[in-house]
C-alpha cells in the first residue's frame, strides 16, 4: 500500500542513524506518512554487516531506536527523548546493499515517558525485525549540552521530493 507524505523530518549532522555529515552512519530519512506513523528509509552499506551479507543486529536496533523516538514527532516536535529501554526480535536475516524501511508508531504516550514499536520490512514485505521501546521525555538542552539547534539540526530537502512511501506486504 501507499501513503502519502505529510511531512519530510530534519535530520542531524552527527547522528550515526541521521547525520548528514557522519559517513559511517547510516543517512536514515524520515518521512511522516498520512496514516500518523513515521517511515524512515536508509541504503544498507557493506560496512554495516555482521556476517558477510547481514546487517549488523546492532544496526537494525539503531534504526528500529530512532525511528520509535522519533515517531513522537508526529503529534508533537517540541518532544524529545532519551532511549530508557528497547527489545528486539530478529525474525530474518537483513541484506546489506538494500534500500530498507522502518516503520514505527507510537502506542502510549504519558507527561514523563513515552512508549512505540516499529518494524523492518524487507521489500518482499516480510517484516524482519520489530522492536518495542520506551522514552523518557527531556527537554533537548537537558539531553544535548551546549547544543546549537541551527548548526546541528537541519532541514534537508530531497533532490527529488518524496511524495508517496509504498510500505512492502500492506
Ligand atoms: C539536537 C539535534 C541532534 C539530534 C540528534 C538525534 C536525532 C533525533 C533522535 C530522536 C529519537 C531518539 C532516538 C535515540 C535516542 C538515544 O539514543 S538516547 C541514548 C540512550 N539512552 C540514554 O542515554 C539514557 C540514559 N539513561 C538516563 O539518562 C536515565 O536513566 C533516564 C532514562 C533519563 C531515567 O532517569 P531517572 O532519573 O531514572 O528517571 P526518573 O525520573 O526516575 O524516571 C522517570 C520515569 O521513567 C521510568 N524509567 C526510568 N528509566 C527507565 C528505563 N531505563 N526504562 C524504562 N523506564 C524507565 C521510570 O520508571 C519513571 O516512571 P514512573 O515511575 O515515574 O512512572
Amino acid at each position: 500500500m501507499k501513503y502519502k507524505v505529510l511531512k519530510k523530518q530534519n535530520s542531524s549532522k552527527t547522528c550515526l542513524v541521521c547525520g548528514v555529515k557522519n559517513d559511517l552512519g547510516l543517512k536514515a530519512r524520515f518521512y511522516q506518512l498520512e496514516n500518523g506513523e513515521l517511515a524512515s528509509i536508509f541504503n544498507s552499506k557493506e560496512f554495516h554487516q555482521s556476517y558477510p551479507g547481514r546487517v549488523h543486529g546492532g544496526i537494525s536496533a539503531a534504526i528500529l531506536d530512532e525511528t520509535i523516538g522519533r515517531a513522537i514527532s508526529v503529534s508533537d516536535e517540541t518532544v524529545w527523548g532519551v532511549t530508557g529501554s528497547l527489545e528486539l526480535r530478529y525474525k530474518k536475516p537483513v541484506p546489506i546493499d538494500c534500500d530498507l524501511i522502518t516503520v514505527a508508531r507510537v502506542t502510549r504516550d504519558t507527561r514523563k515517558l513515552f512508549e512505540g514499536e516499529g518494524e523492518i520490512i524487507l521489500p518482499n514485505g516480510e517484516i524482519a525485525v520489530t522492536a518495542k521501546a520506551k522514552y523518557v521525555k527531556m527537554p533537548i538542552d537537558q539531553i544535548a549540552d551546549e547544543c546549537d539547534m541551527a548548526e546541528e539540526w537541519l532541514p534537508i530537502p530531497d533532490d527529488e521530493p518524496v511524495e508517496y512511501i509504498e510500505i512492502p506486504g500492506r
